[in-house]
């Protein structure tokens, strides 16, 4: 297990006119053998800010530590960080038995005997019977298959592993299957995780601590129950304001409310400010004292700081 830091991390696709800032300034730890949870609504930057931990996509500015080493410039050989993301089909090839696609990381490492031996056993710790390691994909459940995608992220034996909505797809019924294998399995051989969902509910459950994402920002970071019990920053409040409790009918509450810019004053593309100002209740009420907001960008920095929010108004910021 290793620790996983983010640090100042930038991802700017595109130029001009079509240039899109998906990551702006992110700060996020895993500490070793932990599970944390990234939650924000579509478009907020938590799948760039994946592919970028992997290295899919270039970093525009910042760095990913692993252990305080810089994890992008790692050598070859299996990679410490492994991805799970949303459809199984990323990573399992509909022309290789399971067998072989969960084995295949392994190739270079183990004999042919070794591997077979190492793929009944991953199968096994994910709940798929070993004996059906022959069967492609096509014969497999949704939920299943990302339980192989999960035993062949496994194989590269790393030290932290990235599920990126790996329940969204499924059927409720199904998820919580899914997700009670994942935990299991994080718990048994230990690996730092960063689990990665829009939906609330799923991350409270799995994560033992929270990043809260918006505009590319880590907005607030806490320990699961702090997060939720005594939330600080603003959008985290309106978030889950919007997160329905268990039996009640959701609500038609949006995520965030959408507070009125001033006419003169920030817009969703100033830069200088903090993103959420145009949406923010707690701005909104300032008065003069909201120019702070304005001019300067409060960031969380992933320090060991159990609980930050990225806001000038509440103790604890980070200033
Ligand atoms: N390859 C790309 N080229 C251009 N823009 C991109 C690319 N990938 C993502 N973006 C943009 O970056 C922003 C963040 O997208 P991202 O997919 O990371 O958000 P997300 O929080 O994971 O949302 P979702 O849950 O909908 O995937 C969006 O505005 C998106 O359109």
């Amino acid at each position: 297990m290793s620790r996983l830091e983010v640090v100042d991390a930038d991802v700017t696709f595109g130029h001009g006119a079509d240039r899109t800032v998906a990551v702006a300034g992110a700060n996020l730890a895993v500490p070793a053998g932990a599970v944390i949870g990234l939650v924000g609504e579509s478009g907020s930057g938590k799948s760039t800010l994946a592919r970028a931990i992997v290295g899919l996509v270039p970093l525009t500015r910042g760095s990913v530590r692993l252990d305080g080493r810089d994890a992008l410039r790692s050598g070859r050989g299996p990679r410490p960080i492994q991805m799970v993301f949303q459809e199984p089909s990323s990573s399992l090839d509909p022309r290789m038995t399971i067998g072989e696609s969960v084995g295949e990381p392994m190739v270079r490492r183990l004999s042919r005997a070794a591997r077979t031996a190492k793929v009944a056993e991953l199968l096994g710790l994910v709940g798929i019977d070993p004996a059906r390691a022959l069967h492609r994909p096509a014969a497999f459940s949704g939920g299943q298959k990302q339980r192989i995608a999960l035993a062949r992220a496994l194989a590269a034996e790393p030290s932290v592993v990235i599920a990126d909505e790996i329940t969204s797809a499924l059927d409720v019924s199904v998820q919580g299957t899914v997700l009670n294998v994942v935990r299991e399995v994080q718990r048994a051989l230990g690996f730092s995780m960063l689990f990665i969902s829009h939906d609330f509910a799923v991350v409270r459950y799995i994560s033992d601590a929270i990043g809260v994402m918006y505009r590319g920002k880590i907005v607030e970071l806490a320990p699961t129950e702090d997060l939720v019990g005594s939330p600080q920053h603003p959008y985290t409040q309106a978030l889950l304001a919007s997160v329905p409790r268990l039996g009640a009918p959701r609500t038609a509450a949006p995520a965030a409310p959408a507070a009125p810019a001033a006419p003169d004053g920030p817009d969703e593309q100033s830069t200088a400010g903090c993103g959420f100002v145009a949406r923010c209740g707690r701005y909104a009420e300032l008065g003069p004292a909201g120019r702070r907001c304005v001019e300067d960008d409060p960031l969380v920095d992933a320090a060991q700081r159990l609980h930050q929010a990225a806001c000038h108004w509440v103790a604890g910021a980070v200033l």
